[in-house]
């Protein structure tokens, strides 16, 4: 396990952020589902990419890593020999495969690691008893499906992960029949929905919803091939966009979309409403220093973007609420207890109320010891708090960056951080 000593220090300068990684769990699968074959390029290689990848071989998808463009040869479908898919920690990779592994009649056993195994699964369960599919399970992971998913009505809660909705629209145009999705709880996470109908409707898949409330998706079709590029991740970006705003300096980040569907984009106004300074100019994502002051944040469309914007309250004048932020507490860490214990470390006034965060923001943060919790967006959260802090930041459990931004500490450090690698083991 890593440990990084950070030195306090400004960041500034210009970051080509990752590849967004909810685009390139799409692009995978819808292109592993085509006929044929497509080209993805620029997909980053992180590690829950890389589970993707290996289970959509599982399906029987053919996929070639050609430095960063993916050769991917479909059969149209699936075709699952009875296997084993470890899906490592990533919830979209497990949530978006099960409804796939139903396509194919197999015995499909899908395993985890980390606080996956504890991670909710119980809509799939639920669908697998009403339509007498085959669910083993100890509670959790390793989870065991077999049988063929059945075309028709559909309930799903809207408010435990949209990742649920999503596996059934990558799934449910394969069948013969038609289908209706209903949602019975406010769906949330809507911007996610929205990113999988546009990978659907750019492999040639077309669906349609009612206020997103009820979802009508035609059987029988077919996933085409295509070229894709994956475009750069605006939950990623958030943390540079912070960086720029609390450090003093200018980060400008760059392979940013401004047509973007990613509800993350939503940082650039949450910064901005909260007094800071974020433009795009001529495609590049521009972060001003500006003192900045708290404000009501509702988290219930984007809750990946919870641990930063907790680091920019933290250093806000004023109490800011983050609020509607129930979900984070399923992520890979409980996101509430995690941001909360961590940044209080490091001086922050900061606690849990419910569902929600309230923060006292100071001038400047202390520093010290800290723990990632294994959870990559705490891990940066505090890489990025690092920089208004008095003393060094020791994060332990560091690399686990890995999970969605490999590249991170790299990027840290060419924006001008001070990390040093404490230990390996
Ligand atoms: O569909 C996706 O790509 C994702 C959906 C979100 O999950 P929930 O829908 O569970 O909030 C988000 O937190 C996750 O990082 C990625
Ligand atoms: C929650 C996340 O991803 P997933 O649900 O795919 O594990 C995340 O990247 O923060």
């Amino acid at each position: 396990m890593a440990d990084v000593l950070i030195t306090p220090a400004k960041l500034q300068g210009n970051v080509t952020v990752p590849a967004s990684k909810s685009m390139g769990h799409r692009a995978v699968i819808c292109a592993g589902l085509a006929q044929g074959t497509s080209i993805v390029e620029g997909a980053t290689l992180s590690d829950d990419i890389n589970v993707t990848i290996q289970g959509m071989r599982a399906m029987g998808a053919v996929i070639r890593i050609d430095d960063d463009r993916l050769v991917i040869t479909g059969a149209g479908g699936v075709n699952p020999a009875e296997t084993s898919i470890d899906c490592g920690e990533s919830g979209s990779t497990l949530r978006f495969l099960i409804p796939l592994a139903l396509l194919g009649n197999q015995r499909v056993t899908f395993t985890g690691r980390g606080r996956l195994a504890e991670r909710p699964i119980t809509e799939y369960a639920d669908i697998c008893r009403q339509q007498g599919l085959g669910w083993e399970s100890g509670g959790g992971l390793p989870v065991t499906v077999q049988g063929r998913l059945k075309s028709g009505q559909f309930n799903l809660r809207g408010d435990v992960s949209s990742q649920f909705l999503s596996g059934l629209l990558f799934a449910l145009p394969l069948l013969p029949g038609n289908s209706t999705i209903n949602i019975t709880t406010p769906l949330e996470s809507k911007g996610y929905v929205d990113l999988t109908l546009s990978a659907l409707a750019k492999f040639g898949v077309t669906t349609s919803h009612c206020e997103y409330r009820e979802f009508y998706i035609r059987g029988g079709q077919t996933y085409k091939p295509r070229d894709y590029t994956v475009e750069g991740d605006f939950s990623q970006a958030a943390f540079w966009l912070v960086a720029g705003t609390i450090g003093g300096e200018v980060v400008n980040c760059c392979s940013l979309s401004e047509a973007s569907l990613q509800g993350d984009k939503v940082i650039a106004s949450l910064i901005n409403t909260a007094g800071g300074s974020i433009r795009f100019v001529d495609g590049v994502l521009t972060a001003s220093p500006t003192a900045t002051h708290g404000t009501v944040i509702d988290a219930a469309d984007c809750p990946d973007l919870v641990p930063v914007l907790a680091v920019l309250a933290s250093l806000s004048k004023g109490e800011t609420r983050i609020i509607r932020a129930g979900r984070l507490r399923i992520k890979e860490s409980d996101r509430l207890a995690s941001t909360a214990r961590e940044l209080s470390k490091l001086g922050a006034d900061i606690r849990e109320d419910g569902d929600s965060l309230v923060i006292q923001g100071k001038p400047q943060l202390d520093g010290g010891e800290v723990d990632s919790w294994q959870d990559h967006r705490i891990a940066m959260a505090l890489a990025i708090a690092s920089i208004r802090c008095k003393q060094p930041v020791l994060i332990h459990g560091a690399e686990c960056v890995k999970k969605s931004y490999p590249g991170f500490w790299q990027d840290f450090v060419s924006l001008g951080g001070m990390v040093n690698e404490r230990s390996m083991g």
